[in-house]
């Protein structure tokens, strides 16, 4: 039997995922989807806390990285859940970050046109966006989460526990979605996010896990497949996803937070070229982003590159860039037209920042 329906389980014992896999999946086979980290570090920790329904689950291990977001990757996890003779009531664990999430959740809608999945986010990234709202999805040809699906896992079981298990790095690249939660909700959880001077893994509590992800939850319902509206979750992403992919494979790669985080200070300039944002707000937020990720600061972009990139991004219609843009916090106005010229004057500021 497959049980469906998008369920947030915020748990620090793993004893609810025992009796959905055997209420739900006792005669399925069932599969764990991992990249090596995960494969070292969490994997025990299920042992450990007892999650008998999974002694025998197949791993599946995939590389660490973006790289593993790819054609190439997904044939192999198809052709291992065939050789293993997994049918439609098989059910696919997603232990990871949002690489293996975004992977897992693709796999598992698209093989035998879907069988059920579960995730369990280890990385604040994943636990605070990518595991959240339905989007899964691998990149083509460089570009970012070019083909994929919306499809809903059975649950998402939270724990932050695994934070522990993360390096200081991979946590900030979360922090960078956290503070764009913040941005978007309102001033309230604006300020308050923007006096934490130095972001720790103490700060991230059960509670505040749950606002940060109401946030995102509410933009999801009203405009599920992104139809408008969802958009505004994209804040910094255009230029973010296009700085992420320029740098990639150099000796400056970059998380995706850190290039979201890179992002929203950019697209920040054009909003106030645009004079939809205050100076003064945009020039606290490029400060407290760079006290967060100096290093990224320290980049240089070419704006030629990054609109070649951005042309690619699936917000646009008919071939014009449209990004969504901060007026205040609170306040994110979707759809905006952003031509070149935009952006080259952007990458100009951030490069003589
Ligand atoms: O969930 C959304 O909608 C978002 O835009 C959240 C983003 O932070 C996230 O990185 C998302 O996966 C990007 O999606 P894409 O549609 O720009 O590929």
């Amino acid at each position: 039997m497959q049980a469906k329906n998008s369920n947030l389980i915020f748990n620090k014992d793993f004893s609810q995922l025992n009796t959905l896999l055997e209420e739900n999946y006792s005669d399925s086979i069932k599969f764990i989807l991992v990249d090596q980290n995960t494969h070292d570090h969490c994997i025990l920790t299920l042992d450990q806390i007892g999650v008998s329904q999974l002694e025998d689950a197949e791993i599946l291990l995939v590389p660490d990285g973006e790289g593993s977001k790819s054609p190439e990757i997904a044939i192999s996890l198809w052709q291992a859940l065939m050789s293993h003779n997994a049918d439609r009531h098989a059910v696919l664990i997603n232990l990871g970050g949002g690489m293996v999430t975004d992977l897992g959740g693709f796999i598992a809608s698209t093989y035998k046109r879907g069988i059920d999945f579960i995730n369990i986010p280890t990385s604040l990234l994943a636990m605070v966006d990518a595991s959240i709202g339905g989007k899964t999805g691998i990149n083509l040809d460089g570009v970012k989460n070019q083909v994929g699906t919306f499809n809903d896992p059975v649950a998402t079981f939270l724990n932050t526990d695994f934070l522990q298990t993360l390096p200081q790095r991979e946590f900030m690249s979360g922090w960078a979605e956290v503070y764009k939660h913040a941005l978007i909700d309102n001033v309230s959880l604006f300020e308050e996010i923007q006096k934490i001077e130095s972001p720790s893994k103490e700060v991230i509590t059960t509670d505040l896990l749950k606002r940060i992800i109401a946030v995102k939850q509410q933009v999801v319902q009203s405009d599920p497949f992104e139809k408008g509206e969802r958009q505004i979750l994209n804040l910094g992403h255009t230029i973010g996803h296009a700085v992420e992919t320029a740098v990639l494979g150099s000796d400056h790669e970059l998380l995706h937070g850190e290039a979201v985080a890179a992002g929203i200070v950019i697209e920040n300039f054009i909003a106030e070229e645009k004079n939809l944002l205050d100076n003064n707000i945009r020039k606290n937020i490029q400060e407290k982003l760079k006290s967060w990720y100096p290093d990224v600061f320290k980049l240089e972009f070419r704006g030629e590159a990054l609109t070649e990139i951005a042309l690619a991004d699936k917000k646009n219609t008919n071939q014009n860039i449209r990004c969504s843009l901060l007026e205040e916090p609170g306040k994110v106005k979707w759809g905006i037209e952003v031509n070149s010229e935009d952006i080259e004057s952007a990458i100009k500021q951030w490069n003589a920042i």
